[in-house]
């Protein structure tokens, strides 16, 4: 079995399971879902890929061969640039600016998700790092291609899927796949087990970061 499929198998499949019937996604493609928690979910992503851009730069900094470290940094950079481009356009759409991202501030479930996405980066192994970043890459791609099936007849849900479920996203997730794959062979038991529980513990947070949208959950105090 792949790195990867070993990784989905004991971390992401059950999640994922969970995540596609999740009412903010269901509610996406059948419109049902509420403008006000997609926009909670939209500015809260631009505080997730202002952080997952710096996580990734930290994991290309870490890459023990030179497509990697070039692809990560791609990946950075890209990152930075969809939210500039889509979320500009997404944010437009729903009578934001970036002004008001700034005046939210992150949330409790993005701000936990960010943190732990750091600090794995900066302190883990360079398995561990990709271990952590790869379901961001992963849950996305397979639930866009959910989404893109039914799409939506909400003009605003309807671009953010074909944003996600297209092929050149698709390209940039084998890509990923594929250097994990590679990188499985070199790691050993106490670290392949330290790359299950990142795994495991960044795709729960994928599943409560479209939760956390849905209620959109405020700090408490
Ligand atoms: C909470 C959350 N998780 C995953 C993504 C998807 N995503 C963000 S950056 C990137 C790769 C680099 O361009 C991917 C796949 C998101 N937007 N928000």
């Amino acid at each position: 079995m792949t790195f990867s499929a070993e990784l989905w198998d004991s971390g992401a499949a059950k999640v994922y399971d969970k995540i596609v019937r999740h009412p903010f996604i269901t509610g996406l493609t059948d419109g049902t879902l509420d403008h006000e928690s997609f926009r909670y979910f939209i500015v809260q992503d631009s505080h997730y890929l202002r952080s997952y851009s710096r996580a990734l730069a930290l994991v290309s900094a870490r890459a023990t061969d030179e497509d990697a470290v070039s692809m990560f940094a791609r990946h950075a950079a890209d990152a930075i640039e969809v939210e500039r481009e889509l979320h500009t356009s997404l944010l437009g759409s729903l009578g934001l600016t970036s002004a008001d991202v700034d005046a939210t501030g992150s949330g409790p479930t993005t701000t936990a998700y960010m943190s732990y996405l750091t600090a794995v980066c900066a302190t883990g192994t360079y398995a561990e790092a990709v271990a952590t970043v790869l379901p961001c890459y992963w849950i996305y791609r397979d639930v866009g291609r959910e989404l893109l099936k039914h799409s939506s007849p909400d003009p605003v849900y309807a671009e953010w899927i074909a944003a996600y479920g297209s092929e050149e996203f698709d390209a940039v997730v084998e890509s990923v796949l594929a250097v994990t794959d590679r990188l499985g062979a070199e790691v050993g038991p106490g670290e392949r087990e330290r790359c299950h529980r990142h795994f495991a513990a960044t795709s729960r947070y994928e599943w409560m970061f479209w939760d956390a949208a849905y209620h959109r959950l405020d700090w408490p105090v």
